[in-house]
Formats: structure tokens, sequence, C-alpha cells
């Protein structure tokens, strides 16, 4: 193994193994998914959280980057409450001003009719509804119960149905909540399965406080996988604990094929008080060509959209992959 090269993508000498960042063919892990698709979260979840409001001009320009990376999926933005969510008050122009790649899904998030609605006349394809395995969060996130929130998103998919619009599903709270704690993996397999009974395609599973561990997401899974197909299954691991590369192997080792992540490792929810950001989009991309697994996307450019929002934002990453690939590049 070399440990000293240049990155044949965007030639910065790096300290690391320079295959695992072009993602040259490496043989596969036996028993793991050839190919995960990974869900860029980024300009939604990344940028939701952010005090100060980021001009509509870069949120479209790191969409536009993203989209040239190969990634399969960006979520855009979120038609929500201006007033809940000040970050996602631009979503119409948002929506509107990025360039579409063929081939890239750009899924938003919808809670209710009126959001769908609105994502629709801006252009949207694919929308997401969002629900909670948590009765209190499910009350602070979107003001509503769980059942409550059950009767908006079965009106936002019927609607999307007569449009040939696909749409997503996530649970929050899958391995613990804010404000209740411990969530039964029992709990989160009913909502999912309510969610996907009415049509979502996709369930994401999300760690929303970043405290799951892989034992945790284990019994979480292996109850969830008792209701829902494992091909419709999504994993969405924020990174609070340190725990979300471990738990995202410990979900792929069972056959989820599908990653959430955010570029930069940016991210938190409002209504999840300390949360940090999603797992590193880079971080995952350096584990899974470690292993061998095809995602289609090329870090170095998913690198450099990430430097370019760290710098809008004045602030450093949270992939460890770029914080040392930018630190040995600029020393060597
Ligand atoms: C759901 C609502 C709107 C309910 O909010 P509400 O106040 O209960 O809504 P309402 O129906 O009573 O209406 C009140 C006002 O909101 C407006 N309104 C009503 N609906 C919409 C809409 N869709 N878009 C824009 N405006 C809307 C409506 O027009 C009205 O305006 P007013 O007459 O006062 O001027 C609110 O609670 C909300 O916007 N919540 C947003 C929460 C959010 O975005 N959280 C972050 C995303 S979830 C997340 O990050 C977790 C995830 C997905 O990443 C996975 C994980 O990590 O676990």
């Amino acid at each position: 193994m070399n440990w000293f090269g240049f990155c044949p993508l965007c030639n910065t000498a790096n300290r690391v193994f320079p295959e695992l960042l072009a993602g040259l063919p490496e043989p596969q892990a036996s028993g793991l998914p050839e190919y995960i698709k990974i869900v860029e979260v980024g300009p939604r979840d990344g940028l939701q959280n952010e005090k100060v409001i980021v001009p509509t001009d870069t949120k479209i320009e790191l969409i536009n980057q993203l989209s040239k990376t190969g990634l399969p999926a960006i979520e855009v933005t979120s038609f929500v409450s201006s007033k809940w969510v000040p970050q996602m008050a631009d979503h119409k122009e948002v929506m509107r001003g990025i360039e579409r790649h063929p081939g890239v899904q750009y899924p938003v998030l919808t809670p209710n009719l009126q959001g769908f609605h609105s994502a629709i006349a801006a252009g949207a394809t694919e929308v997401s509804v969002f629900g909670a395995a948590s009765e209190s969060f499910s009350k602070m996130n979107i003001n509503c119960s769980i059942e409550e929130s059950i009767e908006r998103f079965e009106e936002v998919i019927k609607s999307a149905r007569n449009m040939n619009i696909p749409v997503r599903g996530y649970v929050s709270c899958a391995l613990g909540c804010p404000y209740e704690g411990n969530v039964v993996p029992d709990k989160v397999a009913e909502v999912s399965k309510r969610l996907y009974s009415m049509g979502c395609y996709e369930i994401s599973l999300g760690d929303t406080i970043g405290v799951g561990t892989p034992g945790s997401m284990k019994k979480m899974l292996e109850a969830v996988m008792k209701e829902i197909p494992l091909s419709a299954l999504a994993v969405h691991c924020h990174d609070t604990y340190g725990q979300a590369l471990a738990n995202i192997l410990t979900a792929i080792q069972m056959g989820v094929a599908v990653v959430d992540s955010s570029v930069a490792g940016l991210g938190g929810c409002p209504y999840a008080k300390g949360a940090t950001g999603n797992v590193a989009t880079e971080d995952v991309i350096y584990m899974l060509n470690g292993l061998g697994i095809n995602t289609g996307v090329n870090l170095c450019a998913v690198m450099e959209a990430g430097n370019f929002i760290c710098t809008a934002l004045n602030k450093k990453t949270n992939s460890k992959v770029a914080q040392a690939s930018f630190r040995t590049g600029t020393t060597n």
C-alpha cells in the first residue's frame, strides 16, 4: 500500500490511501451489498440548523456542485413553515434555481398537504414525509401526535400517488428520543410499517440524536425487518456520540443498501437540541470504497463541495476524511 501520493482527481497530496479516495476497485468484502445508494441530505438536514441564514445562491451552488459528484439523490430543501425553520424559507427559490442532472433524484420534505402543493408548484418530483417513533418528538417537531401525523401523511401520499410522485418516509428517534430517552424497537417497526403500507417506497430510520450503538441498531433493524422488506430500508445516522459509521456498517452487514449522509457532516435537527450533524458523506464513501462497495460517487468531488460550503459558512468540516486529506495536502 502506498501511504503517500497525489489524489488523481483533486490533485492534492494525500498521506492516506489514494486508491480509497479515488474509489479504485478494492476486493469486495463478502456478504455485503455490492452497491450502496447514498442519499445526500446536506442541503436540507445539513443547513436547516444553521443560525445565520445561508444565501439562496450558496444553497443552489452547493446542490449544483453535489449534482456533479455522481450522487444519485440529493435532498434539496423542506416545504415547512418558515416560522418553524427560518433557514428553509427560500424553498421555492432553491427548488426552482437548481440545475437538475439526469439520473439524480431531488426529494424535498413535505409535512402536510400545504407543503406538498407548494413543493409540486415549485417543481418537486419526489417528496418525503417525516414522522417519529416518539410522541414527544412528533409534537415538538411537527406539532401533532403520531396518529395525527399519519393522517396528514396519508393525504400527502394519496395526492402524490395520483400524480405519480414517489414518497419517501422518515421515522425519527429510531434509536432514542431527546425528550423520552429510550424508544422501543417495536414502536419503530409499527410506525415504519404504517408508512410503508400507506405507500412510502422507502423508510429512512433516523437516529436523530446520534445515541445509537451497533447493538441498538441491530435490535431495532431486527424488529423493523420483520415488517418491511430489507430493500425498502435506509439508515440516517447522526454522529453525536461518534457511533455513526459503526452503526452504518452494522446496518449494511444486515443487508441495508441505502445510507443517508451529509456533506462535511453538517447538520442537526432544530427540534433535537444538542444533536450534531449527520455522518459525513465523505467518511461514508471512504469506508465503502475500502469495503469494495460501489457507490458511483466521486469522493474528491464531494470533498470539494464540502470545502465550498464550509468556506461559505466559515466552519471547519466535520468529515475526518476531508480533515485528513486537506491537512496532509497542505503540509506535504
Ligand atoms: C408541520 C408544521 C407546518 C405544523 O405547524 P402548525 O403551526 O401546527 O401548522 P398549522 O396547520 O396550524 O398552520 C399554522 C401556520 O403554518 C403555516 N403552515 C402550515 N403548514 C405549512 C407548510 N407546509 N409550509 C409553510 N407553512 C405552513 C400555515 O399556513 C399557518 O400560517 P399562518 O396562518 O400562521 O401564517 C410545523 O410544525 C413545521 O413546519 N415543522 C417543521 C419541522 C421541521 O422542519 N423539522 C426539521 C425536519 S425533521 C428532521 O430534521 C429529522 C430528519 C427528517 O432529518 C430525520 C432524523 O434525523 O431523525
